[in-house]
């Protein structure tokens, strides 16, 4: 639990998910009863002590997958506040009328229910057979494990608790999924506080007005909005105080300049506003109509003189409207905080001192941490833990033992690493060889051999058969929550040897020797290969025509194969040295050989191309050659790039600026990677000169990219408050012009020409515009839909587009589902291609799919397919659509006989049964004219 409303939900946009080494060497404080309560919801009917089978699995995981340091904390005695709204949730939850029962006396603390505590004692009992720090908290264990984050002496608290970030935590890993790529779910303080605006004490006091695991009902009538907009009004040191005063009514709200809500009417400064300056009632500009007859306009200007009549929701931008709106904006604000100050002071023994003072004391256990000493991690008791889980789990010796290995190597491979230790792992087994490389969730791993000579040990692990006897005997499915790994037996020449995945670093820092020889040994096999290959190769290859290209569906189809394949790294494959053959099958200039002609005109391509060539850099990974834009990993994308005008944190500060969110019916998904915009701007061959369309500029991030290379940016924003943001952000340039208006219904081409006709004075020196946008998804095809037959205003239209969009519009083929009226439109009024994917890890806050750029050409009506009329052809197209799988000559009767379709379709080559899913737009040109002429 923690705070109250749906706090997790209002943080879910600052979640970072964190790679598969994120908690290498790190070490990790884990609110135990935390893992209890999930494991018991999870698994509860289905296996024997979920509690201990998966601390078990976790904490190995934890230890020896993820080479953590974990550090467990368990409640100590809750506090008498937290055993109140306890009891108060259970009555809640179980539908009792709690005024019929006894009220708990103030100041008395309740443990936890029997059954709990005896699970939290069992586990404690594994955990510290396992070797692992246990520590008691004085209270909340999420209150310990934020302290021990807060001082340093762990990297990351686990815990599903937000309460954890009022005790001061700086990174909460709130789950962990370990069989994905990015296993860890956390949240950093940092960003909170980058995109929220909110610190420490903001956060108490949010939970104090919506609610909290010590008080469940918080102030009647805040919600978490509320809240979250109240405190935002002040300072991390003041919010406490105020909260105080205005609870304890020590001083009227209308003290803090605020007023109070019934002042607020009867305030004369309310009614006294400004009388507001005259304006023309036919263009909305300073000045009355008649002196605008008399004087013309000097924001109209135009050539006869007159005025422009003023569109539909138009604002005046003059000072005195401006500050007559700021004026208004302020009033509403004051009297909106009035109502909430007023709900606070009606409140009783608002705010509670005592939760107050839970909330700030940074002592929360018995852990002193002036130095680390208490936090060690011993070896497993080895026959102890057996005889442990023999018993509660009735698993079989050799099933625990088996299961235990992957930690016993690892705590192994760490001791030879440090002390270069050459003991046998565990009396019996020594390391053998590094057997291959695995790759799974594209981590790499060294599958490592290690042999016991069973000739000369007596048996303490099981055989090969004995041991797959013991796991079938088990009583649990293996594919629930956590499983392991286990390492599998075998047996060969008088040998038992076992398999198990570990860290590439440690194994080289344990035995560098045999790591170099396993290394060697790849690269001669690899070179062998290579040779008998190219042997292959000159037999077999027949060289290409030199002067035919594959066009761009084939060029993407191909990229797009060669992607898959490589991200097969993801799911758990076994790689040996075939691994580099496939990455060669992706090299650089495999790919380039599929790139599209280069048109020699516009030298987009060779651009793009040039942009795609490898650093000059050997060891550069194919991967960061491909057509694809680099994937910026969540992480990637956010700490490496940080120091950017558009990175992470800065779009972050942009939005809380403006007391933003993103919103998810405005497709607000913002651009991280400037990447990606460069080439948005590359594809447009945006230049000096240029006028460019931005639809939705956001915070700005490709807006000052397409400045920058020289154009005059109109940008169409609907969000007022993201039109303000870049507003004030580029007010230090004449080349950017806002209009806050939905895209879908402004007039677009009167803007673009109003902006041309003073073309010279805003230094335009191209007759068409062009159109670079990343676009909110959920509008893009009515945006394409309206832009395609503007052939007479914009040349380019460069769009990122979600992938699925745009391969649809660019590559449907004739014949597939897919294949529709649009694609015919996109063929007729322009030449589009596909030009590169941006994988979803590039926007803020990120979409649930992929994206990719199209570069929509746009023809001149002069070179649009000949068709009599364009309205009779589109009404063709779209009856004939209509009854998709109906023939041609039944879906457009209503135009001309079905013989006389017929006829038109042989005529032009096509069998008289012809669908429309199965005619090219020529085809349809051609169908049509000749239905006209009939
Ligand atoms: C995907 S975001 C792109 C923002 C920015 N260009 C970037 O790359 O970070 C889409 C933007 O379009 C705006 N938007 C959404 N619907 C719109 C519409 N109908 N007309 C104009 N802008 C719209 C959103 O408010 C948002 O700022």
């Amino acid at each position: 639990m923690g705070v109250g409303g749906k706090f997790w939900d209002l943080l879910k946009p600052y979640v970072r998910n964190e790679a598969f080494d994120f908690l290498r060497n790190k070490r990790v404080a884990v609110d135990l009863s935390f893992w209890i309560v999930q494991h018991e919801t999870a698994i509860k009917d289905s296996v024997r002590n979920p509690h201990l089978r998966l601390t078990f699995f976790r904490t190995i995981n934890l230890f020896s997958k993820f080479g953590a340091f974990p550090v467990f904390v368990i409640d100590g005695t809750p506090s008498p506040l937290k055993s109140k709204t306890r009891i108060a949730r259970f009555y809640r939850s179980s539908g009792i009328e709690s005024s019929s029962l006894p009220v708990p006396e103030d100041g008395v603390s309740f443990e936890r229910n029997r059954a709990f505590t005896k699970c939290v004692q069992e586990c404690v009992e594994l955990l510290e057979l396992l070797g692992m720090p246990v520590l008691k908290a004085n209270g909340e264990a999420e209150a310990l494990c934020a302290q021990l984050n807060a001082e340093g002496h762990v990297d990351a608290c686990i815990t599903s608790d937000s309460d954890s970030f009022l005790f001061g935590a700086k990174c909460v890993i709130k789950s962990i999924k370990p069989n994905t790529k990015e296993p860890f779910e956390c949240y950093y303080m940092s960003d909170i506080e980058a995109g929220l605006g909110l610190k420490r004490n903001h956060l108490i006091a949010i939970s104090l007005l919506v609610g909290n695991d010590h008080d469940i009902n918080g102030v009647q009538g805040i919600g978490l909005e509320t809240a979250l907009r109240f405190v935002r009004n002040f300072s991390e040191d003041d919010i406490l105080n105020r909260l105080h005063e205005i609870g304890n009514k020590v001083t009227p709200p209308f003290q803090y300049n605020i007023k109070p809500v019934d002042d607020f009417t009867s305030n004369p400064e309310a009614s006294s506003q400004k009388a507001k300056s005259t304006h023309c009632s036919f263009c909305g500009h300073p000045g009355s109509k008649q002196s605008h007859v008399e004087k013309s306009c000097e924001y109209c200007s135009p050539p006869d003189g007159g005025c422009k009549k003023k569109p539909e929701g138009f604002k005046c931008d003059c000072l005195s409207c401006h500050e007559d709106r700021e004026e208004k904006e302020r009033k509403k604000q004051e009297y909106w905080l009035s109502k909430v100050c007023s709900k606070i002071a009606m409140e009783p023994n608002f705010p509670n001192d005592e939760l107050i003072r839970i909330y700030t004391c940074d002592s929360h256990g018995s852990f002193t941490g002036k130095n680390d000493q208490c936090l060690t991690w011993e070896s497993p008791k080895f026959e102890l833990l057996i005889d442990f889980l023999v018993f509660h789990q009735h698993w079989i010796p050799s099933y625990v033992r088996q299961m235990l290995f992957p930690m016993l190597s690892t705590i192994f491979l760490r001791e030879t690493a440090n002390h270069s230790i050459k003991s046998l792992l565990y009396g019996q087994f020594d390391f053998d060889s590094v057997d291959r490389v695995k790759i799974r969730q594209g981590h790499k791993f060294y599958v490592v051999k290690w042999r016991k000579d069973v000739s000369l040990m007596c048996s303490a692990t099981p055989s090969s058969d004995e041991s797959n006897r013991d796991i079938m005997g088990v009583d649990e499915s293996i594919s629930l929550l956590d499983e392991l790994d286990a390492p599998m037996i075998h047996n060969d020449g008088g040998c038992q040897y076992l398999l198990t995945d570990e860290n590439v670093e440690l194994v080289h820092a344990a035995f560098p020797e045999e790591v170099n020889r396993f290394l060697r040994g790849k690269e001669l096999k690899e070179s062998k290969r290579k040779k008998s290959a190219g042997a292959d190769e000159l037999i077999l290859e027949t060289p290409k025509p030199r002067d035919v290209q594959l066009n761009i569906t084939e060029f993407y189809r191909s990229t797009k194969v060669q992607l898959q394949a490589g991200d097969e790294e993801g799911s758990a494959k076994d790689y040996d040295s075939h691994s580099d053959e496939r990455n060669n099958m992706t090299s650089p200039l495999h790919l380039l050989q599929y790139l599209p002609p280069i048109s020699t005109a516009t030298g987009t391509n060779q651009r793009l191309r040039s942009s795609l060539l490898p650093p000059n850099n050997p060891s550069a990974s194919p991967r960061d050659s491909y057509p694809y834009i680099k994937a910026c990993s969540g992480t990637t994308a956010r700490s490496e790039k940080r120091n950017g005008p558009d990175d992470y944190h800065a779009i972050l500060k942009a939005l809380n600026s403006k007391g933003r969110f993103p919103r998810k019916s405005l497709g607000q998904h913002y651009m991280l990677n400037s990447e990606v915009n460069e080439q948005l701007s590359m594809a447009a061959e945006v230049k000096e000169g240029d006028l460019v369309l931005e639809i939705g500029p956001g915070t700005g991030s490709l807006t000052n990219v397409l400045i920058n290379a020289g154009a005059y940016v109109l940008a169409i924003e609907k969000d007022p408050h993201m039109a303000a943001l870049v507003s004030e952000r580029f007010a230090g340039t004449n080349r950017f012009k806002v209009i806050s208006e939905d895209f879908l219904k402004c007039h677009i081409r009167s803007h673009v020409l109003s902006i041309m006709e003073s073309a010279k004075s805003l230094n335009i020196n191209s007759t068409y515009a062009k159109v670079v946008s990343n676009l909110p998804f959920n509008i893009s095809t009515d945006v394409v839909k309206q832009l395609l037959p503007m052939g007479d205003v914009f040349s380019e239209v460069v769009l990122l587009l979600q992938e699925e969009t745009a391969v649809r519009l660019v590559e449907s083929s004739l014949g597939t589902p897919e294949y529709r009226p649009i694609n015919i439109s996109v063929n007729f009024y322009s030449d589009p291609e596909l030009n590169f994917k941006v994988p979803r890890t590039n926007f803020f806050p990120q979409p649930n799919v992929d994206a990719a750029v199209v570069t929509f050409r746009l023809k001149r009506a002069e070179d649009y397919p000949p068709v009599t009329s364009a309205k009779s052809f589109f009404s063709m197209i779209n009856s004939a659509f209509n009854g998709k799988r109906k023939m041609l000559r039944k879906s457009l009767q209503h135009i001309c006989s079905s013989t006389e379709i017929e006829n038109a379709l042989e005529s032009i080559g096509l069998p008289a049964t012809s669908r429309p899913g199965e005619l090219t737009v020529d085809d349809f040109v051609k169908l049509h004219n000749l239905i006209m002429e009939t």
